[in-house]
């Protein structure tokens, strides 16, 4: 018998557990989508179209929404021959600019065309601007500009200061364009530029976090395709909506969660998928979440983690800050790198608590010694020293922190022999 074998008694189509099935209907969003529909039918009417703003936590249904009623809105257009419509749709995710922003859609309307896609450096930005409006006016009618993670585009938002008044400001003739911007930072809203605010959120719509009983009817439809009949215990659905609901209220958790506790279930080759495996299934992806955070610290981030694992590895934990500060700052002369002030290492210290990575204990010593912070790790020292070693910089510290971890541990084994 081969090490794999294809499964035939858990998973009957694990599609709809994929974060890029499109469902046949969208869940419990039913005023949210009559908004969202209000909020679209001037352009059936060949009205002027109001600029969509959304938001809501990571996994509340924002994209699934927007794919879900533009799809409806572009085969209604269709039947209309005096309705001329075009969709763009841009993820800003590694876009930190309204530069790059604009290229990407100059780039993606060219790519439409099969024409020439622009080189992503080496315009003005004003060039770049007129490319885009040159690009859009010449599809005419209402050009529907998607702006997926419009976050990542930051303080740079002259884009969506010019792109709503492209038209009054006579940079095109033609073509009407609409953005429906999504975002998941509430403070980014509240950041953007008062002038910028007043046209690009002019109809907002906000997606709250699903409570148990919304996701357990956003999981159940997919789960009765994903399984075959008879394979999923009663309350793994339940579980799964309940961890998910209580944790962020994301229906990708819970879908996530699901196909985790299937997994497992079918590398044990048991027959019924039970609330056990729904448990492990969410230490496993806790695990994994925190694996990822550890990942995408910021070097500081990394090199204050680093310091507290050092301590971790020597046992001496939990470790003051003033004692991680000396420890910290000899590695980032071993690293050559920049150092930042104490208080700095105290904020990086109350992220990597905020992301659950350690332990903060608040002492107070009365008058002698006042109050202050001890810290130690949340994690396993390994799978920190994971991370580190594969981070470049770190690779050499971490190698020496696990030699100095294996050394410990062999005093206190030659030690307790005694
Ligand atoms: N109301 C719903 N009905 C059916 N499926 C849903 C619903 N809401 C979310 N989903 C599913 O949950 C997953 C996450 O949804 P979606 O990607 O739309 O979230 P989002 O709010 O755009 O998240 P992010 O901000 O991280 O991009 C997708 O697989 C989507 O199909």
């Amino acid at each position: 018998m081969g090490m794999f074998e294809r499964d035939q008694h858990v998973f009957a189509d694990a599609g709809p557990l994929d974060d890029s099935y499109e469902p046949e209907d969208i869940r419990e969003r039913d005023d949210e989508l009559a908004k969202y529909q209000r909020a679209l039918q001037p352009i059936i009417d060949n009205r002027p179209t109001s600029n969509i703003f959304l938001y809501g936590k990571t996994g509340t249904g924002k994209t699934v929404a927007t794919k879900y009623m533009l799809s409806h809105l572009e085969s209604d257009a269709a039947q209309y021959d005096d309705v001329d419509l075009s969709i763009v749709w841009t993820s800003c995710e590694n876009l930190s600019s309204s530069y790059q922003v604009a290229v990407a859609l100059v780039n993606e309307l060219r790519d439409a065309q099969d024409a020439d896609r622009i080189s992503t450096t080496g315009y003005s930005q004003q060039r770049v601007f007129d490319l885009l409006y040159d690009e859009l006016d010449a599809l005419g009618g209402t050009a529907i500009i998607v702006l997926d993670e419009i976050d990542n585009i930051g303080d740079s938002d002259d884009l969506l200061y010019g792109l709503p008044r492209a038209r009054s400001n006579g940079y095109v003739d033609n073509v009407q364009p609409v953005i429906i911007g999504i975002s998941n930072d509430f403070q980014f809203r509240d950041s953007l530029s008062p002038k910028v605010k007043d046209t690009l959120a002019e109809k907002e719509i906000l997606f709250p976090p699903y409570n148990a009983n919304q996701l357990r009817s956003i999981l159940s439809p997919r789960a009765d395709k994903a399984f075959h009949d008879g394979v999923l215990s009663e309350d793994v659905v339940p579980l799964c909506a309940a961890f998910a609901a209580q944790d962020t209220g994301s229906a990708r958790q819970a879908i996530r969660l699901l196909r985790e506790a299937g997994e497992l279930a079918q590398a044990e080759d048991a027959s019924t998928i039970a609330e056990d495996h729904v448990r492990d299934a969410q230490d496993e992806l806790e695990k994994n979440q925190l694996y990822e955070g550890m990942q995408e610290l910021t070097p500081q981030g990394h090199a204050v983690l680093c310091a507290l694992a050092y301590h971790q590895a020597l046992g001496e934990i939990p470790v003051r800050s003033r004692d991680l500060y000396q420890r910290y700052t000899s590695i980032c002369d071993r690293l050559d790198a920049d150092r930042v002030s104490e208080r700095r290492v105290r904020d990086h210290l109350s992220d990597l608590n905020m992301l659950g990575l350690i332990t903060v204990y608040e002492r107070n010593e009365g008058l002698s010694a006042g109050r202050y912070h001890e810290y130690e790790l949340d994690v396993p020292l390994q799978a920190v020293l994971d991370v580190l070693l594969a981070t470049s910089r770190f690779e050499d510290v971490a190698d020496h922190i696990r030699s100095t971890a294996a050394d410990q541990n062999r005093l206190q084994s030659d030690f307790s022999s005694y």
